[in-house]
């Protein structure tokens, strides 16, 4: 074995003398590529000689500048490559490999010793790999085989063999710790080396321990969807990082980061996993937040709620007159039904039912709703065309009836006034305007007499510009108006509280808000009458705490990116927002391309929390024994019971202190909502030297955190205090959910206080 490990030694000395190598030649040339793109834009123009005298030297010049513009390119792409190959090194000089396998070829006398690590390294003669990337395809063996038959897939087909060797190899600051035989050894010894650690503040690349289930979900390639449900903690962000990671290798021709878009639930989670793929030597693909989309796509005399407040009324305003049907609304927006309610609806207003408002110029009503309206439906080359065209069509013609109507305005009091008013810098500007229309060069513009008719007509022109312009963007269609037909109709399929749910929302939209259950439908009746703006260009939209979105939001999503493959992971145990309380899995998912291009897997082991909390927290929900800890032992979960708040603040001081001592660097004192969370602050957050967390986050210190549930979704600590697991505030069963979020985010210690009688929740636990 002496004798092994010394091997292992050498060969990790010559590989990192290797990286050394190519580092030190690739450092050279990536100065010379960044000095030739600095010389050539600053050199750019003396480079081009500009000359437009005649039309050849016009081409010549073309020319020249097209050879310039080209070098530049050259060098900058050589240049980002180059400086990607580093930032891979960089990585690799500390840890070039973590495993290797031995696999023997069908067929073939000859044993490949394959070393995996995160990137491909070559020898000296290019010939051959001293490392492979785990991404190629030989790599999967590791992930997918124990020692005996394996086979991997390559893209000229299938490759039998026999794996006879397979090693994992813990390295750290360039040395080489220990090397374990894992076909041997019983468990994972480097897994529970590594879940055994606390977190960074970030969260880290899995790739020297992806395990079998999980490495399916990563290679996954064909359909348009691939739908991943998975148990909390069982590496389903981890996973989808290492996806993204494996997608930019296998399509690296023609794949790139900004054309991948992941979804994530807020600026707090999205920081978390910015530093994975970096880790691996990727660029970070796009991050966007379902909000942010909204936000950008809302009338502009509208506001939302946002989903957080959303939440924040669900959790703690129970005693609310209206609340009943507050919740029925929330979960009935969200619902197939509504939705096949608005696809009916849009139908019905192809033949009647289009709000419109009037076109105005300066306050007085150029063309009245009604006359709209009455084109709108009466032109019969309409009859078979969609909406959106309809418009396209319409809005030319109302451009070209108030031009008409105005072609007299100049003449107008208002205009007389303004000219009086312009000042020497507008009227010179117009001036030079009208010469240069007049056919005046620059030099001629002075000898252009502009007669008070022509400007005055410019300046009638100038107002028309803005108005046409609010034509051509459909401003004429009263969006919020048609969203609120809906609320004045009955329904024969609504819920119980129609009439509630009615009335609120229509009372919400009078103030010019929206409710956040509201703000999906509305942008999507929006976007079916006024045309959609899809982006084309990404190819992968990874969707992740994806049981939070509704039927809406999942459609949406499609038509937005019509080109894109969409990678759905999500819990439904962690389903924390009202819409969603009931809905048990992704089924609705499957109609979005239908079956035979969806694709779904269950991912049952969770490796986040020690088994402990895992047998503690799967009692919390109804499926929970499908979940499956992975056996790493730690303290058992527990409930303290106080008297009053001024004790629980105390005591949960003394926690922390104690969860300090023991050397845990990320403590989370986990609310309900944030108006808990800023009373906990308040009381105990200088004796704790605790941060709080709120929706407007981005970004948490390493350190003691106190954070409302739904902010601490997605994320993980060390030790997890629940600041007060008690009945009155885990009151119903809808928290059920969330309690168990909130308790499955603790990694090796989880503590839950409650003042007087703890939730009805914990009834499984004995307690
Ligand atoms: N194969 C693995 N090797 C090492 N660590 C892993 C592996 N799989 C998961 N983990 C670790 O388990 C923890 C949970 O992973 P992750 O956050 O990806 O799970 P999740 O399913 O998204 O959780 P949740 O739904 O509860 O937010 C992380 O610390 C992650 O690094």
């Amino acid at each position: 074995m002496e004798q092994q490990m010394q091997h292992e030694q050498q060969r990790l000395q010559e590989v990192q003398e290797a990286i050394a190598k190519e580092r030190f030649l690739l450092d050279g040339d990536a100065t010379r590529l960044k000095d030739e793109v600095v010389r050539i834009r600053r050199h750019f123009w003396d480079e081009v000689r500009v000359n437009t005298d005649s039309f050849d030297d016009y081409l010549e010049t073309i020319i020249g500048l097209r050879q310039e513009a080209q070098e530049l390119a050259v060098n900058q792409t050589l240049h980002g490559q180059a400086a990607k190959r580093l930032r891979v090194l960089d990585r690799m000089q500390g840890r070039p490999y973590f495993g290797r396998i031995d696999f023997r070829e069908s067929g073939s006398d000859q044993t490949a010793v394959v070393y995996i690590g995160i990137g491909t390294l070559r020898d000296d003669s290019g010939e051959d790999f001293l490392v492979y990337d785990w991404r190629a395809p030989i790599s999967s063996v590791y992930y997918d085989y124990q020692p005996g038959e394996a086979h991997y897939q390559t893209p000229g087909g299938k490759v039998d063999g026999t794996l006879e060797k397979k090693w994992q190899y813990v390295i750290k600051n360039g040395e080489l710790e220990s090397v374990f035989d894992t076909g041997l050894t019983i468990g994972d010894e480097v897994l529970q080396q590594v879940l055994g650690h606390g977190p960074n503040e970030q969260m880290g690349s899995i790739v020297a321990t992806i395990q079998q289930e999980q490495n399916q979900v990563v290679r996954h390639d064909g359909g348009k969807v691939l739908v991943v449900h998975g148990a909390a903690g069982s590496g389903k962000t981890s996973v989808a990082m290492q996806r993204i990671a494996y997608l930019l290798y296998h399509y690296r021709d023609t794949l790139t980061s900004d054309q991948i878009l992941l979804f994530s639930p807020n600026a707090l989670f999205a920081h978390y996993v910015a530093n994975v793929l970096p880790e691996l030597g990727e660029e970070n693909m796009r991050q966007v937040t379902f909000q942010q989309y909204v936000n950008e796509h809302l009338h502009p005399e509208l506001t939302s709620e946002t989903p957080f407040e959303q939440l924040e009324y669900v959790y703690t305003q129970q005693q609310a007159g209206g609340y009943r049907a507050r919740l029925q609304g929330i979960e009935w927006k969200a619902t197939t039904s509504f939705m096949k309610r608005i696809t009916a609806y849009l139908n019905e207003l192809k033949a009647q039912g289009m709000v419109f408002r009037p076109i105005r110029f300066r306050g007085d009503v150029l063309i009245t709703a009604e006359d709209i309206a009455n084109h709108f439906y009466t032109e019969a080359s309409f009859r078979s065309q969609s909406i959106a065209n309809r418009l396209e069509w319409l809005a030319e013609e109302l451009v070209k009836s108030v031009k008409q109507k105005l072609t007299g305005e100049w003449k107008a009091d208002w205009v007389q006034e303004k000219m009086d008013l312009l000042t020497d810098e507008q009227y010179h500007k117009a001036h030079q305007t009208l010469a240069k229309r007049a056919g005046f060069t620059r030099s001629e513009a002075a000898d252009f007499d502009m007669t008070p008719k022509a400007l005055a007509q410019f300046i009638v022109r100038q107002q028309l510009t803005a108005v046409a312009k609010a034509i051509r963007k459909f401003a004429f269609v009263d969006t919020v108006a048609l969203y609120r037909q809906l609320f004045e109709q009955s329904t024969a399929d609504g819920p119980e509280e129609w009439k509630e749910i009615c009335a609120m929302t229509l009372e919400t939209l009078d103030r010019g808000h929206l409710f956040y259950e509201d703000a999906t439908p509305y942008i999507y009746i929006k976007q079916h009458i006024l045309g959609i703006d899809a982006n084309r260009a990404i190819r992968q939209v990874v969707i992740d705490e994806a049981q939070d979105y509704s039927a809406f939001q999942f459609e949406m999503i499609k038509q937005l990116y019509p080109n894109a493959q969409l990678t759905i992971l999500g819990d439904f145990n962690q389903a924390i927002f009202a819409h969603a309380r009931t809905t048990e899995d992704f089924e609705g998912v499957t109609t979005l391309y239908g079956p035979e291009e969806t694709r779904v897997y269950y991912l049952a082991r969770s490796y986040r929390s020690t088994r402990q909390i895992v047998e503690f927290t799967r009692k919390l929900v109804p499926n929970g024994d499908q979940i499956i800890p992975f056996d790493r032992s730690g303290s058992e979960p527990q409930l303290v019971q106080v008297e009053n708040v001024k004790d629980l603040h105390t005591q949960i001081t003394h926690q922390v202190e104690r969860y300090q001592a023991q050397g845990y660097t990320t403590i989370a004192i986990i609310c309900l909502s944030a108006g808990e969370s800023s009373a906990a602050f308040e009381a105990i957050g200088e004796a704790c030297g605790a941060q709080l967390i709120t929706t407007t986050s981005t970004a948490a210190e390493p350190g003691v955190v106190i954070i409302p549930s739904y902010l601490a979704k997605g994320m993980e600590y060390e030790a997890v205090i629940v600041y007060n697991a008690s009945a009155d505030v885990y009151s119903d069963e809808f928290h059920r959910r969330t309690f168990y979020t909130v308790c499955t985010r603790a990694m090796h210690e989880l503590t839950l206080f409650s003042v007087g009688e703890p939730t009805h929740l914990l009834a499984n636990n004995g307690i």
